[in-house]
């Protein structure tokens, strides 16, 4: 790939990883097929054995990063035990990664109500047919499920779902990762301390 403006530059000199992130993530909006909000998600079990699955990054704000499940699912279930977990972004488009790693906490419900309102109906009427995670016997269940949602709430808004929310990540670490020819990749790494970042550049 011939170096652009998105591909060189030099992001190591940023001092504040919430302003590089949006100015990463706003890079691959622009340059990526589709879902540039979308990050892995890792959890761990009960037992300490990790899980990863894809989600769509919905909010970020100085607090942390959102995004929205189903508390019943199999992360819901890890992350209402656990209260931690991680995120990777993989820009292809960019050659870039994010990873970051933090604390978990549900979001208010009124943020969550205010996100939920904001789907499109369909979206908000599946949430209450999908049983997120638990065994399905056949589709005809689920689009059953769905024509008896669709009734209920006939004429009237969906309220959203009390297993149907959002999940905070308030990041104790952020790494940002540029590729560079040679594998002899970019890293910067920073590490909360209270108000303030540590930054770091690690080998690639
Ligand atoms: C691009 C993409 C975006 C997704 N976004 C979400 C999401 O925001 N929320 C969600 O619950 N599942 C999302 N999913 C589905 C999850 O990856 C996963 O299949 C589901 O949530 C069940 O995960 P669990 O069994 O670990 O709880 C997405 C999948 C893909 C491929
Ligand atoms: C099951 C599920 N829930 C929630 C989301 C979040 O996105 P949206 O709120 O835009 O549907 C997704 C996105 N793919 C999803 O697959």
């Amino acid at each position: 790939m011939e170096p652009t403006e998105l591909t060189a530059g030099d992001f190591t000199e940023h001092s504040d990883p919430f302003e590089l992130f949006r100015l990463w993530l706003a890079d691959a909006e622009k340059t990526e097929i589709n879902d540039a909000n979308a990050m892995s998600l890792a959890t761990v079990d009960e037992f300490g054995m990790p899980d990863v699955r894809v989600v769509l990054l919905k909010g970020l704000d100085e607090e942390g990063f959102v995004f929205y499940t189903n508390f019943e699912s199999q992360k819901g279930q890890q992350l209402l035990a656990q209260h931690r977990a991680a995120l990777c972004f993989h820009w292809k488009s960019l050659r870039r990664q994010v990873r970051i790693r933090g604390t978990i906490a549900p979001v208010a419900e009124d943020e969550a109500d205010e996100y939920y309102a904001s789907r499109p109906r369909g979206s908000r009427i599946g949430a209450w047919a999908s049983q997120q995670s638990r065994p399905l016997p056949d589709r005809e269940t689920l689009e059953n499920a769905v024509a008896a949602y669709e009734r209920k709430f006939e004429g009237e808004e969906p309220s959203r779902p009390p297993h149907w929310s959002g999940f905070r990540l308030t990041p104790v670490q952020i790494e940002f990762w540029h590729d560079r020819p040679f594998r002899l990749h970019d890293r910067m790494r920073f590490d909360r301390e209270s108000e303030t970042w540590r930054k770091t550049r690690l080998y690639p």
